[in-house]
């Protein structure tokens, strides 16, 4: 964010306050368009750097519109930055109450009955709030207003979850807790971590003005999957085409009492636009699946796994000795990259051994749990990220650790966060919908990465079709599958 600031500043017709005042202006827009939480009073708490800033121009454009403002100005015992100055003095021209908090003073009175506007700290944060901030932090979390947090809430640091939580449910990094967080631009890692979402509450992005030109000159770390990326990556289908052309899936998936996955997979695989697919699963239970999904084949004896164009592990399959004699097979013989999933990947963490075997580019698509069995336990999701990336690269493996924001870690260290989906998905399932589906797009003709962005994406998308059919507490996985063919047609030309 601070070099997309700096990028804009010198390649645009703009400057640093110029950019604040947008910001304020899009905070107050969106505030005015969100007129529940248009109160008619405003508690206002500024640090001394540009987030404060913020906080300033914001109690401005607030007075201008006649609401009743309190400004408190925490000091930091240092100056405050030249933008912050410069709203200071725009502030003093106005009715503004400002009121400054020095260390050891009182607490403030606030209007009981305000939304409290939290512009302590943003993306400078360093380091954890202590002394007369973490006091002030505890006194706007314990005031009972709702809060609004500019950019980030204060005390959360931009790029690290806030955990781990003591015994008392406290984090490491003290943070205020917001019920929207009105964050600029782009969303910053902090935002995208699940232990901190109870803190940043709903997160809203906000366009104010920075140049599109430097994401062109620029390859960061992290990006969002988007509706843009996913279009970019998927493939006509030529009027000629024939089944032999979309590849034949394998989908090793299912045991005694858990058919149901690999029926979820086996439809998603289809639906993905492979041309043909067949189980691998138990002869007893044949018939679920022959009914179940009558254009699917099955295979119950020898498998000769280079046969196929893609292969998917796990859904279903359980921890037997069975199972596991089975994946070993698939490792000794397969060499092209796989979907590894669930029970795959939880015989994986054991049989360390088989690590070696899996083929470069290889998926494998752990929930946190799963993740840690594999790689170890985290003490965050920052650091589970990190581990994610790590691992990706030291395996050379695609790792897609799921949750509300998916990651994509990339063998080459580059990582990508989803940005579709939703709590609706959160059911028995779902996941095993995402493997059908990387698995019949890697059998469609689309490389491990490209499979990856796109699946990732296209689950999520279908998940927010589902929900908005179903409703958040009714859609099944199931309903998932369903419209993984509008997902398809929202991105197709
Ligand atoms: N052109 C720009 O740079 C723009 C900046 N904007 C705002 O500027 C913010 C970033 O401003 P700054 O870089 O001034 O940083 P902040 O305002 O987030 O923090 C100010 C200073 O506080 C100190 N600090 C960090 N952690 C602390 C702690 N735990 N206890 C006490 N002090 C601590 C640091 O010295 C830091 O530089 C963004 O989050 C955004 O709100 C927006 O106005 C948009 C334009
Ligand atoms: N709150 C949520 N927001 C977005 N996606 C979600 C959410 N909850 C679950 N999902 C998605 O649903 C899938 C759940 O996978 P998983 O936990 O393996 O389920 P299961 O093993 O029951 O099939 C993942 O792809 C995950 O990203
Ligand atoms: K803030």
């Amino acid at each position: 964010m601070r070099d997309w600031d700096a990028f804009t500043i010198s390649n645009l017709p703009i400057s640093s306050i110029d950019l604040m005042e947008n910001a304020a202006r899009a905070c107050v827009t969106w505030l005015e368009d969100h007129e529940f939480l248009y109160s008619e009073k405003f508690t206002i708490f500024c640090g001394k750097g540009n987030n404060g800033g913020d906080g300033l121009a914001i109690a401005r454009l607030l007075g201008e519109r006649n609401k009743k403002v309190q400004v408190f100005i925490l000091e930091f015992g240092q100056p405050g930055t030249a933008d912050f100055q410069t709203n200071l003095q725009r502030l003093h021209g106005s009715e503004v109450d400002i009121q400054y908090l020095q260390e050891g003073g009182d607490l403030p009175e606030i209007f009981p009955d305000s939304w409290i506007i939290d512009a302590l700290l943003g993306t400078g944060t360093s380091r954890p709030a202590t002394g007369r901030l973490e006091i002030l932090i505890d006194f706007i979390n314990r005031s009972g207003c709702p809060v609004c947090s500019i950019d980030l809430p204060s005390g959360m640091p931009a790029d690290f979850s806030i955990g781990p939580f003591n015994s008392e449910g406290q984090p490491y990094f003290p943070s205020v807790r917001a019920k929207v967080t009105l964050s600029f631009q782009s969303y910053k890692p902090a935002l995208l971590f699940a232990e901190n979402a109870a803190y940043t509450g709903l997160v809203h992005l906000l366009d104010i003005g920075l140049s599109s030109a430097f994401l062109k000159s620029t390859d960061p770390d992290f990006e969002g999957v988007d509706q843009e990326m996913a279009s970019g990556i998927i493939e006509p289908r030529s009027p000629f085409a024939h089944k032999g052309n979309f590849g034949h899936a394998l989908l090793i998936a299912g045991s005694v009492g858990k058919m149901g996955a690999a029926l979820l997979a086996g439809k998603a695989c289809l639906r993905a636009g492979c041309g043909l697919l067949t189980f691998q699963s138990p002869e007893t239970e044949r018939s679920i699946l022959q009914t179940g999904l009558p254009e699917a084949m099955l295979l119950t004896g020898h498998i000769d796994a280079n046969y196929y164009r893609s292969i998917g592990c796990g859904p279903g399959l359980g921890q037997s000795a069975a199972a596991a004699t089975l994946l070993e097979q698939i490792l000794n013989e397969v060499k092209r990259p796989m979907v590894w999933d669930a029970d795959a990947i939880n015989l994986l963490a054991v049989q360390t051994e088989w690590q070696k075997k899996i083929p470069p580019f290889t998926i494998l698509t752990p929930h946190p749990k799963e993740f840690d069995r594999l790689a170890g336990i985290s003490i965050n999701e920052s650091e589970r990220w990190n581990s994610a990336r790590a691992l990706a690269i030291s395996k050379q493996w695609i790792i897609i650790l799921k949750g509300h924001h998916t990651l994509i870690a990339m063998p080459g260290g580059k990582a990508y966060f989803n940005t579709s989906g939703n709590a609706a998905m959160a059911k028995g399932g779902s996941g095993d919908v995402l493997t059908g589906l990387l698995t019949g797009l890697i059998a469609r003709g689309y490389t491990p990465e490209k499979a990856a962005l796109l699946g990732v994406w296209l689950h999520g998308r279908a998940g927010d079709f589902a929900a908005s059919e179903w409703g958040m507490e009714s859609v099944l996985a199931g309903d998932i599958i369903d419209q993984i063919g509008n997902a398809f047609m929202e991105i197709s030309s």
